[in-house]
């Protein structure tokens, strides 16, 4: 079971490289190492488990957080429009995406950041992602919003990008050109 102790916190060089692809069909320790990571996600929702092993809480996982530079990620959350996602993904890569941006009013944090970084990071609005599934499909995701904001800020973990690399140095809380919040 991963814990916190297993999260690789900002300092560490791993969180800036950029992840080598995972050879697919993928093998079963690679399989292993996703569920894992998308389990974690999991239990960090749930208030026995959080209580139990102080886990942070959070709506996504990238591999290089706990120390392996691959391109995989798992997501666990539900949207503003009630719609779920959990996935284990391998290789996601975003095909194409709206030049509108969106943004967390709130800012984002990430269980790598042991400190709260304010600001707004724009995102793009919508954008659609390919990869392959831990159960082995190939799919096509189309997301907007807040969907699409956890899948950009976990696609980046995998080139590399911390959340606070997109915040306005000048100014942190004006909200980007041609962008509406995500509601
Ligand atoms: C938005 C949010 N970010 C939480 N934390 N940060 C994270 O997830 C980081 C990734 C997110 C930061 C912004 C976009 C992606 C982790 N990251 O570093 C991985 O790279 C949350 F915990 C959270 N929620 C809301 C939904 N709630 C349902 C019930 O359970 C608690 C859960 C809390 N929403
Ligand atoms: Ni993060």
């Amino acid at each position: 079971m991963i814990a916190m102790d297993q999260i690789i916190r900002e300092g560490d060089p791993i969180l800036r490289q950029k992840t080598e692809k995972v050879e697919l069909p993928a093998s079963e320790e690679d399989k292993e190492t996703l569920s894992e990571m998308l389990q974690f996600v999991k239990n960090s929702q749930d208030d026995e488990m959080v209580k139990k092993y102080q886990l942070r809480p959070g709506v996504g996982l990238a591999a290089p957080q706990i120390g392996i530079s691959k391109r995989m990620l798992a997501v666990h959350f539900t949207d503003f429009h009630d719609k779920s996602y959990s996935y284990g993904l391998f290789n996601p890569k975003i095909l194409s995406h709206s030049v509108e941006k969106t943004y967390l009013q709130n800012g984002e944090g990430c269980l790598s950041v042991d400190r709260d970084v304010p600001g707004i990071v724009p995102r793009y609005a919508r954008i659609t992602v390919k990869a392959t599934t831990l159960e082995g499909e190939e799919v096509k995701l189309r997301l907007k919003g807040y969907a699409a904001i956890v899948l950009q800020h976990e696609i980046d973990h995998l080139d590399g990008v911390m959340f606070y690399d997109h915040i306005n140095q000048d100014n942190p809380f004006q909200p980007p050109e041609n962008s509406t919040p995500a509601e």
